[in-house]
């Protein structure tokens, strides 16, 4: 299924405590943004990338788009205070009738079979997210005092990417926006006005790098995955 990505890549780092933007910093040598683009970039399914940053920070992204030669790189769109915002600003430029992917910037191990079958599914019903179980127990505190324990059998870790065909998700957008809502992710933004979601297990490979000990972790994956 063919299908656009948009990525959002203007956040600010602040868990990762770095002095710039989390997504330069380097995994053997090669910033943590040109791994998540490379996906796409080799992917022939992939029509085009629209990269939502921090306009201060173009020069870096052009540079790195240049040396790690990413064509599919359409735009680059200025990136809103809160995640949700900047994904919005690269809907805007994504064709209506089309699939889109959102991915992180800050989720460099996800594979093409992923992909596909996140846009396959999404085709089919709407929505799709991949996503792992939960391992932990979760319980739900107020002030530090457990209330419950949350059944752990229904619990899903959501990751990205997340699909969606792009008319239901800019609706969705749209009524956030209105709504004054603000979700973590986009398929909430569906999910709250009544439209599918369908998960795709996916892998814990599929790290977001957002503390410094993700950067540890990173590293052990990428090694396993170079040997
Ligand atoms: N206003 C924002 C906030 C986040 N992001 C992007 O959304 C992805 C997931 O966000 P997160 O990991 O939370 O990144 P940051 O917002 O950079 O981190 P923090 O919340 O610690 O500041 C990242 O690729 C980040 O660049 C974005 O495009 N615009
Ligand atoms: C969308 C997301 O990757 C799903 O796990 C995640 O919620 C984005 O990161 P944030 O820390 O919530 O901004």
């Amino acid at each position: 299924m063919f299908y656009e990505v948009v990525i959002p890549a203007a956040g600010r780092g602040t868990r990762m405590k770095a002095a710039k933007n989390k997504l330069f910093i380097e995994l053997a040598g090669k910033p943590i943004i040109a791994y998540t683009l490379e996906v796409f970039e080799t992917d022939p399914e992939c029509g085009g990338i629209i990269l939502s940053i921090n306009p201060a920070e173009e020069e870096m992204f052009q540079s790195i788009i240049s040396e790690y030669k990413l064509k599919k790189v359409k735009k680059l769109v200025p990136g809103g205070k809160e995640r949700q915002q900047s994904v919005f600003n690269g809907l805007k430029h994504i064709d209506e009738n089309s699939i889109v992917l959102i991915h992180d910037g800050a989720r460099p191990f996800i594979g093409h079979g992923l992909v596909r079958e996140l846009a396959d599914a999404a085709f089919q019903y709407g929505g799709a997210v991949t996503a792992v179980p939960v391992k932990d127990t979760i319980k739900k505190a107020k002030d530090k005092a457990v209330v419950e324990t949350v059944e752990r059998s229904s619990l899903w870790a959501v990751q990205t990417p997340q699909a969606f065909r792009v008319s239901t998700l800019i609706q969705a957008h749209e009524r956030a926006e209105e709504e004054q809502f603000l979700g973590t992710d986009d398929a909430s933004l569906l999910e709250r006005i009544g439209e599918a979601v369908m998960i795709i297990e996916g892998n814990y490979d599929n790290l977001k790098i957002t503390t410094p000990e993700d950067l540890y972790v990173a590293e052990a994956i990428l090694h396993k995955t170079r040997t």
